[in-house]
């Protein structure tokens, strides 16, 4: 039977009292071919618009990710007076620089995004007024006290639930003063809410990081013409910088493309093209994995990119074996590590994922989330204090799972039904909405290519 029988079919059931959806997901009856563009990046698209806001003149935004995620982070700068203009092929922001924001008249709603919550509470830090955060319900799960401590010990005035860790979070900014900060998490989003801030002092912040994360901020300010300090893990900067629109070209979302990746290794007769990947060194374990376990992966950097690297991914079947995952190497593959599990399932051998316990506070707990529902399917997955073992190579079955609302869980499930020998139904489909709103017709692209 033809994947999703060529069309997206969705049966509508009842759970409760809440609508949900399910979707009737069919094993690949071939291999996955050809070439696709992922939708632009996340953690880019979002910092693309907060530096469009802070800096003064015009930014243009091409390949800006139109997820859930990053519509948020629209509203919230629309709602704290930025003019942000769309059209089909750019956005648009008339940058105010950071005194032209103004006290939201309502509540700031990001939604499902955790790295809107973070980022902007350390941008209102630093700003003379009143604002109410509010989001889903897995945002109100989420620790803030993460930035929400240091961005008080640097003067801001922060209150919420669980003495500021969790939304409804309300903060009253003003003159903050800097700080030196050794980070005790791994969290790009941490890093950057403390950058947004230290821009607006008056005087030199120092931020150190237990190990590298993502840095797109810090190739952002530079992107914007700002001056920033970087010597290994340690982060300088000076505020009160006059900071200048710019033009970005958001690259492809590698952890959008990852679970092409993923697919294309698994399934027999593939072979996948992902053009214009962000390449960023933060972000590429994933190739690594890759290539650790033996998968057939060819990379090309075009050569022209300044501020983040871009290239094509070819990946092809492979005969995979397990490995260890840790260390260093669990930030920079961190929002992979559930696709990273379900191509686990299919490598000779054991695989251990370990110090990845920032996974128990994405969107779910991951480490449950992924264990529980590969369980459901058949897979040979147990989960640890700080991770997972997998041992492969365990064909799986059909099933009904979720996505729990999570949408790199919904992803990896989507993937997971293409190896599985019979009809997986996916409950909790819409979820993907919040980084890849047209992962399906992409996967129905690749599956369609002869
Ligand atoms: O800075 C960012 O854009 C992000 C950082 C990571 O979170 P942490 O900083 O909490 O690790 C990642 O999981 C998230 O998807 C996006
Ligand atoms: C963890 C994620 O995002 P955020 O923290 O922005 O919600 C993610 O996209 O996997």
């Amino acid at each position: 039977m033809n994947y999703l029988s060529n069309k997206l079919k969705k049966i509508e059931i009842k759970v409760m009292k809440n609508e949900m959806s399910v979707t009737e997901l069919h094993p690949a009856n071939k291999g996955l071919k050809g070439t696709i563009k992922v939708p632009g990046d996340k953690s880019i698209s979002h910092r693309a618009i907060m530096f469009g806001a802070i800096a003064n003149g015009v930014t243009i935004v091409r390949n800006f990710l139109q997820g859930a995620d990053c519509r948020s982070t629209i509203e919230c700068f629309r709602k704290l007076g930025v003019k942000i203009e769309e059209s089909i092929d750019e956005i648009r922001i008339y940058g105010t620089g950071f005194d032209g924001l103004i006290e939201p008249v309502d509540i700031l709603d990001v939604g499902n995004s955790g790295t809107t919550t973070r980022l902007i509470l350390g941008l209102l830090a630093g700003r003379p007024f009143h604002t109410v955060i509010i989001g889903d319900e897995s945002i109100a799960k989420r620790p803030m006290h993460r930035v929400t401590q240091p961005l008080q010990e640097m003067g801001a005035i922060i209150q919420g639930r669980n003495q500021g860790n969790y939304t409804p979070l309300s903060i009253v900014g003003g003159q903050l003063k800097p700080i030196q900060y050794e980070m005790p998490v791994a969290s790009a989003q941490v890093k950057s809410a403390l950058l947004l801030a230290a821009l607006q002092i008056d005087g030199e912040t120092t931020i150190i990081e237990p190990v590298s994360t993502r840095d797109h901020t810090e190739r952002m300010i530079k992107q914007f013409g700002g001056k920033i300090k970087l010597e290994q893990h340690t982060i300088k900067i000076t505020g009160k910088q006059e900071l200048h629109g710019a033009k970005i070209d958001v690259p492809g979302d590698i952890s959008s493309a990852a679970f092409f990746m993923v697919a294309a290794a698994l399934i027999n007769n593939s072979e996948v093209v992902l053009e214009n990947v962000g390449l960023n060194p933060t972000r590429i374990g994933i190739i690594e994995v890759l290539k650790e376990m033996g998968g057939d992966i060819h990379i090309e950097e075009n050569c022209d990119q300044t501020y983040e690297p871009v290239g094509n991914i070819t990946v092809k079947t492979s005969n995979l074996k397990g490995i260890e995952i840790g260390g260093d190497l669990i930030p920079r593959l961190i929002d992979e590590l559930p696709i990273i599990a379900l191509l686990a399932t299919q490598a000779e051998g054991t695989t251990i994922i370990k110090n990845a316990e920032e996974l128990k506070v994405k969107e779910t707990n991951r480490i449950d989330t992924v264990v529980k529902e590969l369980k459901t399917l058949g897979a040979d997955i147990e989960a640890t204090n700080d991770g997972m073992i997998i041992k492969g190579k365990v064909q799986l079955n059909g099933g009904h799972v979720h996505s729990h609302g999570d949408h790199r869980i919904g992803m990896m499930l989507g993937i997971a039904s293409l190896i599985s020998k019979d009809t997986v139904h996916l409950e909790g489909t819409d979820a993907i909405n919040v980084s890849y709103p047209t992962f399906f017709e992409d996967l129905h692209q690749l599956l369609a290519t002869k």
